[in-house]
């Protein structure tokens, strides 16, 4: 765990922020012809900064930049060894300033400053460097063609680029997007969600910096109906990459059937099971692992186990591990580094997970502590994707039943399993139906690993690994003919 501060030196630092306050676009900070839109602290519900939102002329300027930026080619036909230097510039320099980055990101977004600086911007800082390193590292094919033709196949970078982000990872989403569509060539337009623009415009301006070009990485804040939408059905956009609600992911396809069907990557909800089958062993570890899965980020987090699906057999020693556990889990004020659980992120989305709650259960304004139910495999508790700090437990009497209370859901995101049988772990891994499945541990795999869901969970790609690099580029065949003209007529 990288070393925390103290809560007095995070105040010290949030006192002193720089707030960035406008779109960022075509290499500068540019007053936006948008509303003015107030981002709130979620912690306290005041006022951080007031944010000049993209208007439509910011739209379609930003497009054309990035457009004009493609096609001019000092980024997308760069060598590729440049590309990966300016990145790694970029990363060393969030490295300097992360103490920074890291206060901003939890004044933004309620989340606790020990995540910001232990997971978030480490997690996002080794992306990027990820993919950059994988720029001047890939192989284009040739393809059997016989002695009279060469066929290269190529990848060629998709072009302009949309990333529409949420708000419960809000520099690590941009980095899962903008470090392999940047290494691939391509321009990139970011819209992050109108609660947490704050570090997707400061890395777009420390990426110019480093020496991104103009137009290649441009950030407009504002929200889905007027930011989001325009992008979804712009013409001159080539792909859209989301994450996001199944609600919001939809549209976007329905934007691109109604425009000039660009490319949609959809990364959206689960309901992910954490199946602890009879056999699992060290119940300690089950229990720390499914308390990370349920709890971290305050539950707001597509992957985040929210079913616990557990064999009788374990259940109560489980149970009350779970309990003892969360004895030290702590929810409270954000930047102070002992909190695990900060503030969720706004009152209309802490409305809704209080409809969740038990009678009598309460949040304390922003902050709720986890809560563990007891409930049918049909209870809305355990169908909904809740967004918050509730786990759900299911009790099962086989392996049989948890695979297929698993598997009941119209998400597929990720799951785990707990059992000391390879051939049940193998088998249960094979027979759910996720993009992820973890055995005997709790993850999303690493950067090298794809991640993105079955079912209404995803569509159209994966983020991570070189399946990420892959989406933001098309394949291109290039057929040469190697005949001798002077063997007569070799058409057809
Ligand atoms: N898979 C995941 O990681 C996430 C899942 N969720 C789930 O979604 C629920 C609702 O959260 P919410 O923030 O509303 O998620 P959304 O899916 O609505 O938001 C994700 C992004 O899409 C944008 N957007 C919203 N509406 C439109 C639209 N009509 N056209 C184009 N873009 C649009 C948002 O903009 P803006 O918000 O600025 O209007 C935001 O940038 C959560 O409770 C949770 O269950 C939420 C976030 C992440
Ligand atoms: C350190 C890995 C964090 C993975 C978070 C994945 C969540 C994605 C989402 O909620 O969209």
């Amino acid at each position: 765990m990288t070393d925390l501060l103290t809560r007095a030196e995070y105040a010290a630092i949030a006192a002193d922020l720089d707030l960035p306050r406008t779109p960022f676009i075509d290499g500068k900070f540019r007053a936006g012809s948008g509303p003015a839109m107030d981002t709130l602290n979620p912690a306290t519900g005041e006022r951080l900064a007031t944010i000049a939102t993209a208007g439509p002329e910011d739209v379609d300027l930003a497009v054309l930049k990035a457009r004009e930026a493609f096609d001019q080619g000092h980024w997308s036909r760069a060598d590729p060894g440049h590309r990966k230097e300016v990145l790694i510039k970029l990363v060393k320099y969030m490295t300097r300033r992360r103490h920074e980055l890291a206060v901003m990101e939890s004044l933004d977004s309620g989340k606790p400053i020990r995540d910001c600086e232990g997971i978030d911007l480490p997690e996002a800082m080794a992306c990027l460097k990820w993919h950059a390193e994988t720029a001047d590292k890939i192989y284009d094919q040739t393809a059997p063609a016989g002695d009279d033709a060469m066929a290269l196949v190529v990848r060629e970078p998709i072009g302009v680029v949309a990333a529409v982000l949420p708000w419960n990872f809000p520099l690590l989403m941009l980095a899962w997007k903008i470090g392999p569509a940047l290494a691939a060539g391509c321009s990139v337009i970011v819209k992050p969600a109108e609660q947490t623009s704050m570090t997707a415009l400061r890395i777009a301006e420390l990426a110019h910096m480093a020496g991104v070009p103009r137009g290649v990485l441009q950030v407009l804040p504002g929200d889905g109906p007027s930011v989001g939408e325009p992008l979804g059905r712009h013409m001159h956009v080539d792909m859209v990459t989301f994450t996001g609600s199944t609600e919001t992911g939809k549209r976007f396809l329905t934007y691109a059937g109604e425009s000039n069907l660009k490319k949609v990557t959809l990364e959206c909800g689960g309901k992910n099971p954490a199946v602890v089958l009879e056999d699992a062993e060290n119940l300690d570890h089950v229990a720390e692992h499914v308390v990370n899965a349920a709890f971290w980020n305050m539950g707001e987090n597509c992957s985040a186990a929210s079913r616990l699906i557990v064999h009788k057999a374990v259940k109560a020693p489980l149970m009350e591990r779970i309990e003892a556990r969360l004895r030290d889990w702590k929810t409270g004020d954000p930047l102070d580094p002992a909190n695990h659980l900060g503030a969720l992120i706004d009152a209309a989305h802490c409305k809704k997970v209080v409809g969740y709650l038990a009678k009598g259960d309460k949040p304390d304004g922003p902050f709720i502590t986890p809560k563990v139910y007891e409930v049918d495999k049909d209870d809305p508790k355990a169908t909904d994707e809740i967004f918050g700090p509730i786990l759900s437990v299911i009790t099962v009497a086989s392996t049989d039943e948890a695979i297929a209370v698993a598997n009941d859901t119209s998400y597929g995101l990720t799951a785990s399993v707990f059992t000391s049988h390879a051939r049940t772990a193998l088998r249960a891994a094979r027979d759910i139906r996720a993009g992820t499945v973890t055995v005997n541990c709790y993850g999303e795999g690493n950067l090298a690993t794809p991640f993105g869901g079955y079912k209404q969970s995803g569509f159209g790609g994966r983020d991570n690994g070189m399946h990420a690099h892959d989406q933001y580029t098309e394949l291109k065949t290039i057929w040469i003919d190697l005949s001798d003209p002077k063997d007569g007529d070799n058409v057809g």
